[in-house]
């Protein structure tokens, strides 16, 4: 069975940021996402998931302005140095936290100028540190209007594209929900590719088992699927994380 990790930007968050790797640990959690944490202290983050006995699975770049400004920017044509410029600090950033996954999110753009951008920006990235993973995401256009990737199906012509070994698809459960209307048929279609994997149910994106995702059905295929990276849980508590975190018991 694929291991779990924690988002701790969505979980735990009746606590302050570094007391969440452990109440992570305690509630059966082997990793940990953390969306932006660029604000934070690399040595304090370092040292809360090592004191913790968690991994450091994923974190998102470029940094963007979360605060109204766009979701990255790895699509938009005429960013491409600053993209360079925070993809290096997102990387130096990574390897010292030891993350094993960088999301490259593309931000707001369309067409085919913005198409290429991502391409050449994503081949430069995986080429400036083969070993690190990187993934792209699509997300859904009721939740993130105008983002640039908004399909699985893009997502495979963009990874075949950049011919990249360390570029891998994330597939997040709600986003293949919201977008295909069929999570299981993404899976299917897509899971050479896939990388790494976030879960929430649809159409809530509360915890796994409070909406309509099959999750006992989509567990068995990710097994049978010989998949065994990490399945991030990145959805909002129903209510208090602990009192929603029967499902992680019974996956
Ligand atoms: O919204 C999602 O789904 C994500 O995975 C986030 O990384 C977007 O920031
Ligand atoms: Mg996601």
């Amino acid at each position: 069975m694929a291991r779990f990790a924690a988002n701790l930007t969505y979980l735990f968050t009746e606590m302050p940021i570094l007391q969440r790797f452990a109440a992570a640990r305690r509630a059966g959690f082997h990793g940990v996402e953390i969306l932006f944490p660029y604000d934070l202290a690399v040595k304090e983050l370092a040292q809360a998931a090592q004191a913790a006995g968690v991994e450091f699975v994923l974190m998102n770049t470029p940094p963007p302005n979360w605060a109204g400004g766009p979701r990255g920017f790895a699509a938009e044509p005429g960013n491409e140095s600053r993209f360079r410029d925070d993809f290096d600090r997102a990387l130096r950033f990574g390897r010292a936290l030891g993350v094993k996954h960088l999301h490259v999110m593309a931000g707001k753009a369309r067409g085919g100028l913005a198409r290429r951008t991502f391409v050449a920006n994503l081949k430069w990235a995986c080429a400036r540190d083969a070993r690190t993973s990187l993934t792209i995401e699509p997300m859904n256009r009721h939740d993130m209007p105008g983002y640039f990737l908004d399909s699985f199906d893009l997502a495979a012509e963009i990874m075949d594209e950049v011919g990249a070994p360390n570029l891998g698809l994330q597939f997040d459960v709600y986003q293949a929900q919201m977008i295909h209307g069929d999570a299981l048929a993404v899976w299917q279609r897509h899971t050479g590719r896939i990388r790494h994997v976030q879960i929430a149910d649809w159409p809530s994106r509360h915890e796994p088992r409070q909406g309509d995702i099959d999750f006992a059905e989509l567990f068995r295929a990710i097994d049978a699927s010989g998949y065994r990276g990490w399945v991030g849980a990145e959805y909002t508590p129903r209510n208090s994380t602990e009192a929603g975190l029967r499902w992680l018991s019974l996956a």
